[in-house]
């Protein structure tokens, strides 16, 4: 299957299960895989036929930049459903980095595949 991907997006946000991390701003990296048939947007070289990845990138950054989570598994999870439910992919893969979380680890985090 084709694929839509989206590689090391930066998003802003308060994450985190402790209560000093709930009064900071930190780092997010997503790495977004979208299955979807790009054929038709290749040969007609139509981008309304496409996938639009900036699109994707804005409402992905939209929805985790404005609101407190706790775990990297409920940025991951709450990506995933907004992709299936708001762009024409049927699945995904997202894998969410906390860089920095854990001493001497470069990132940590978790990815998941979901379907439609
Ligand atoms: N599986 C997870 N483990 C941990 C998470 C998480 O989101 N998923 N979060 C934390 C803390 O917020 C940590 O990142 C603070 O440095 C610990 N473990």
């Amino acid at each position: 299957m084709d694929k839509v991907f989206i590689d090391h997006l930066e998003v802003y946000c308060t994450i985190g299960v402790y209560e000093w991390e709930k009064q900071i701003t930190q780092k997010l990296v997503l790495d977004l895989e979208m299955d979807f048939d790009t054929q038709a947007a290749g040969e007609q070289d139509d981008m309304s036929l496409a996938l639009d990845y900036a699109a994707v990138s804005k409402r992905v950054t939209d929805m985790i930049s404005t609101c407190p989570i706790g775990l990297v598994e409920a940025v991951a999870e709450q990506t995933a459903q907004l992709l299936l439910s708001e762009f024409p992919v049927l699945r995904v893969r997202v894998r969410v980095t906390k860089p920095g979380a854990v001493v001497n680890a470069r990132g940590v985090g978790v990815e998941i595949v979901r379907e439609a």
